[in-house]
């Protein structure tokens, strides 16, 4: 006899096009990060995180002057660590200015209130850097909302579209892989997750365009994801 799955001990959720709209990350971060990157590396030259954040950049790209090689891959939205350290601290300067304040969708919050009230373990994992995640979810229109979460994932387990990234996050975390459910909007990333082993559901933002797979299940918002794996519902913990 077959029984049914039981439900996921942790949530794992990607950021752009998940909890918040690509419009948000692409409209207001990317650009914010693109109009202050120089002044920022200037104004924090002598800043140690600023120093091997540039180091790493020569190194991968050895002979371009680095902020050349920062446009470029701004540019091309290539999800590099340097790169993404970077935009985390011009960010930071911006939310703490209050010229930056964190969009996400409004299912969200309420719905991660509920999965922690009901003992379910939230993690985040993002190309954007940890403290990146940090000032996401510590600037939201309902205020701080980092203690939700257990663990904040980056590029430094390696690329979202790599199953041995998730390998590696479940060593780190001492999660076993099936008790963990990720959700993204990206395909690849679910791909990469479910070879390694965990649950998967596709987030589709109908605000983002998604274009819905069909390998896996897929929702509309966290609501919807909720009840597919049954999870608990907004208030109902
Ligand atoms: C941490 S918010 C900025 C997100 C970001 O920089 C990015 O590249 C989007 O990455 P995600 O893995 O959340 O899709
Ligand atoms: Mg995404």
């Amino acid at each position: 006899m077959k029984t049914a799955a039981s439900a996921p001990r942790v949530v794992l959720l990607d950021i752009e096009g998940t909890t918040a709209p690509i419009s948000f990350v692409h409209d207001v971060l990317f650009p914010y990060a693109r109009t202050h990157m120089a002044r920022v590396l200037e104004e924090r030259k002598d800043d140690p995180a600023v120093q091997a954040a540039l180091a790493e950049t020569e190194k991968l790209a050895p002979g371009v002057p680095p902020l050349e090689q920062l446009e470029r891959w701004m540019n091309e939205d290539a999800k590099v660590a340097p790169l993404k350290a970077l935009q985390g601290l011009v960010w930071a300067e911006g939310y703490k200015r209050g010229a930056l304040v964190a969009r996400l969708y409004p299912d969200v919050v309420p719905m991660l209130e509920s999965w922690y009230r009901a003992g379910i373990e939230l993690a985040v994992y993002s190309s954007g850097s940890e403290p990146a995640q940090k000032l996401i979810y510590g600037h939201t229109a309902q205020g701080d909302v980092t203690p939700l979460f257990t663990r904040f994932f980056d590029l430094r387990v390696g690329g979202k579209k790599e199953a041995a990234s998730y390998v590696s996050l479940l060593q780190e975390a001492g999660w076993k892989a099936s008790d963990v459910l990720f959700l993204s909007d990206v395909t690849a990333e679910l791909d990469a997750a479910a070879q390694a082993g965990l649950r998967v559901c596709q987030i589709v933002r109908h605000e983002d365009g998604t274009v819905a797979g069909t390998e896996y299940p897929v929702a509309g918002n966290l609501i919807e994801a909720a009840s597919l794996f049954g999870l608990p519902g907004i208030g109902q913990a």
